[in-house]
């Protein structure tokens, strides 16, 4: 049996209908089937959904409690201390209520990084979410292995377990340069060739961190990785903030896809704007994400979208510059592609990723052209509906696949557990 989306409203404005058999579009605009599961999306606009190119789920434990603070010192006096008290249940509820937020609104995939990432396919799973799954390395202890290597057998073992599977797809992610020393680096993409994973890096996130690499090892830090090997199209780096152009152009001879969070860097006062333009001229494939909650502080890629609209015009001086068109296929289709699936187009044979938009509302009208909206005035909470996989996962604003309040009310208790915990430990 397929399901069948009626009387929508289209991406290009006009009326039509979608037919998904399995988990793929297989016709637009068709005959008429009986005996499909009917969505009557009357009155509502159907997008693709997201593609969130960087994430920590389980962070949503930490949504607030670190604010107002220096990247440094965000992590090495908050975070860092407060992840030693984290365990697999912590981090399975974490990712439960994060899912639920990406659930409403209209992500279908992520690309996360952080520890007990068993614990986050299994959320993901269970919610019907799209992961690419990276387990965080460090070369000092992290809470889920005490050594790179015990990291890297996690990483196996999770390869194994997620072989060919529909929605999760293990990776791997060395935290970045400044925590990671070069073998490491090096022992992380050898296993990333092996078993043909993506991965993901913080890279070039503050200027404190290109001082940092430069004074280690003379380079800057794309230098630094093309000169072990590290760069190839399955690299995934986040923030790429603090970039020479020779930077940028290495970047595109490599194929490196880039995750731009333009409201995490700007909260952390990261400096600088990511060079847009200059990625898009020499061919770099731009992705957007959110980050972590506790940098950001949702996980809404409308306001995500906006705020790397607008802040490209502003830094160049050049409203032509980041337009809602290019802004949106940033957000959906260049995520899709960076993290290895066919979607972010509503187009047959593409996956059925799709978001259901409530527009009767007035922040909404006059409705003239679908996508400048959607970049411009709207929000999460326009989200109505969220098709993952051909799955639907939450209609007229009801998530289908788990109770959403006893997941909230479970997950804050564990939450404010973790607290209590960490709350004389963080300075
Ligand atoms: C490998 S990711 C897990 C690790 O990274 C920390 N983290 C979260 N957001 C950021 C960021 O923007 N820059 C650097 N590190 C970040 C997270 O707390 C985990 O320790
Ligand atoms: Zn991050």
């Amino acid at each position: 049996m397929g399901v069948l989306i009626k009387n929508g409203i289209m991406p290009n404005g006009k009326r039509g209908t979608i037919y998904i058999e399995d988990n793929r579009i297989e016709d637009i605009n068709g005959e008429i089937r009986k005996d499909d599961f009917v969505i009557n999306a009357q009155d509502k606009l159907i997008l693709p959904a997201f593609y969130n190119t960087h994430t920590h789920l389980p962070m949503t434990f930490l949504r607030g409690i670190a604010e107002d603070m220096w990247l440094k010192d965000w992590l090495e006096r908050v975070v860092w201390p407060a992840e030693k008290y984290i365990n697999r249940e912590y981090v399975y509820w974490g990712a439960m209520l994060g899912g639920l937020e990406l659930i409403r609104s209209g992500i279908a995939a992520v690309a996360d990084m952080y520890f007990f990432m068993d614990s986050v396919a299994k959320a993901l799973e269970l919610l019907g979410l799209r992961g690419v799954l990276g387990t965080t390395i460090f070369e000092f202890p992290s809470p889920d292995a005490k050594t790179p290597e015990e990291a890297f057998k996690i990483v196996e073992r999770l390869v194994k377990k997620y072989k060919n599977h529909e929605l999760i797809k293990p990776s791997i992610a060395p935290h970045s340069i400044y925590s990671c020393n070069l073998e490491i680096l090096q022992q992380a993409k050898e296993i990333a060739d092996r078993y043909g994973l993506l991965i993901q890096i913080h890279l070039s996130e503050t200027r404190w961190e290109v001082y940092e690499v430069q004074k280690r090892y003379g380079k800057r830090p794309v230098e630094l990785l093309e000169s072990i090997g590290f760069l190839d199209k399955n690299l995934l780096s986040a923030h790429a903030v603090w970039l020479t152009k020779a930077e940028i152009k290495t970047l595109a001879k490599y194929g490196v896809k880039v995750s731009h969070n333009p409201i995490s860097n700007l909260k952390l006062a990261s400096g600088g704007v990511m060079p847009y333009p200059e990625m898009k001229e020499y061919g770099v494939l731009v992705t957007l994400g959110t980050d972590g909650v506790a940098s950001n502080n949702s996980f809404d890629m409308f306001e995500e979208m906006k705020v790397f609209a607008i802040s490209q015009k502003n830094h160049r001086w050049d409203p032509t510059i980041a337009k809602a068109e290019e802004v949106f296929k940033v957000a959906t289709e260049n995520g899709a592609k960076a993290l290895g699936f066919k979607a972010g187009r509503i187009e047959k044979g593409y996956l059925a990723d799709l978001m259901i938009i409530d527009i009767n509302r007035p922040h909404l009208k006059p409705f003239y052209d679908p996508i400048t909206l959607a970049v411009y005035s709207m929000r999460a909470g326009d989200v109505d509906g969220l098709i993952v996989n051909g799955k639907p996962l939450m209609l007229n604003k009801e998530i289908l696949v788990v109770n959403e309040e006893k997941t909230i009310e479970k997950a804050e208790k564990k939450a404010l557990k973790l607290y209590e915990k960490i709350v004389g430990v963080v300075k």
